[in-house]
């Protein structure tokens, strides 16, 4: 048995001033937020909680959000547009590219993104493997923490110390870095962090534009996504239509204390190439064995292929655009990240 879940998105720009400790978010600005709602499956359809998010937003959508609302910043927000949605859902609100807040429940979590550049070579791969050659990333990092402990200014403070220790650096000569997988990388981070930021909740790591890890404080999970091109079913009489797929394949467990990693993301790639050709460039409603046609189907089709190639897999998003697609979750604990 596995979870299933919907995810719908919206974007919407609004106008508003913070509260006067906020330095010059005090004065008024706009943003072009985006929000993210992942909703049970058994609650509603992609076209219900599609429909639902847009009538959430489109209040808020072109208006002065001080006028509209008590308070507006990002939690606020994120909490007026769950309360606005017919269901219980998760929800991330993005104010800006590199800040937001995400709301699961009860559970409320402040978030910052920011990046180093860095140059790194990973020592114990076998002979031949790219990453044994010196190389680097732009790395991306995200930093989430309980928001009624630790807010986006506290993140950013506390990040600005690190940044000045990785950005351009050699990584593997940092204590503690001489084998800097993703997941080492996020396990240092959140040992550097935990004590300035009350209420740590996970750290994340992204080595290239389809891969990272995450770690928070307990378990690993890493994430390699693929992309393909494929047609499929959007009518009852069978029309085709057509969608850029993005697969975020989902591993979750301990690290191998050698090689510094889950699963080596080429390795996850390798065992999914098979399975990708099949879904590449083809109409998806003609896949072998597939129970229906549509994005929860494909998603369990994949898994099934999948797991027994690589049994740490605990989780598949399958996107069909930006802003919609599936969730599905093997593991109990696969709720985060909300990507
Ligand atoms: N579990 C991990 N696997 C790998 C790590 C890692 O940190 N953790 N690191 C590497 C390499 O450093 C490499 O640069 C990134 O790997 P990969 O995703 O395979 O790189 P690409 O962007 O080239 O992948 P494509 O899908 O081919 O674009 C290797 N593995």
């Amino acid at each position: 048995m596995h979870a299933s879940y919907l995810i719908a998105g919206a974007g919407f720009e609004a106008a508003r001033r913070l509260p006067a400790d906020h330095g010059q978010a005090a004065r008024p600005h706009g943003h072009s937020f985006r929000l993210s709602v992942r909703s049970d499956a058994q609650n509603t359809s992609q076209e219900a909680l599609q429909a639902a998010v847009q009538a959430a937003v489109a209040p808020l959508d072109y208006t002065d959000l001080n006028a509209a609302l008590a308070a507006s910043d990002d939690l606020s927000l994120a909490r007026h547009i769950a309360d606005a949605l017919p269901h219980p859902a998760a929800i991330q609100l993005r104010g800006a590219p590199d800040r937001g807040v995400m709301l699961d429940g009860a559970r409320a979590l402040s978030w910052i993104n920011s990046s180093f550049e860095a140059a790194h070579y990973l020592p114990h791969v076998p002979p031949g493997h790219k990453c044994g050659r010196l190389h680097g990333h732009g790395f991306g990092v995200r930093i989430v923490a309980d928001a009624a402990l630790s807010g986006q200014h506290d993140l950013a403070r506390a990040w600005a110390t690190l940044h000045g220790r990785l950005n351009h650096r050699y990584l593997n000569d940092i204590p503690g870095l001489d084998n800097p997988t993703s997941e080492v990388l996020a396990q240092w981070l959140h040992q550097q962090l935990r004590d300035a930021v009350p209420g740590l909740a996970w750290v994340e790591v992204r080595e290239t534009h389809s891969a990272g890890s995450q770690f928070d404080g307990k378990t690993f999970r890493i994430w390699k996504e693929q992309r393909f091109e494929s047609a499929m079913p959007f009518d009852a009489a069978g029309n085709y239509t057509g969608h850029s797929y993005l697969v975020r394949l989902m591993l979750s467990g301990g690290i191998d204390r050698t090689m510094g990693w889950l699963l080596d993301f080429g390795d996850v790639k390798d065992r999914f190439k098979p399975i990708y050709r099949q879904l590449d460039h083809n109409p998806l409603d003609k896949l072998a064995g597939l129970r229906r046609a549509d994005n929860a189907a494909v998603a369990e089709w994949i898994h099934a292929q999948l797991a027994p190639l690589v049994p740490e897999l605990s989780r598949i998003d399958l996107m069909e655009s930006d802003d919609a697609g599936v969730s599905l979750h093997f593991r109990q604990d696969m709720r985060w990240p909300l990507l």
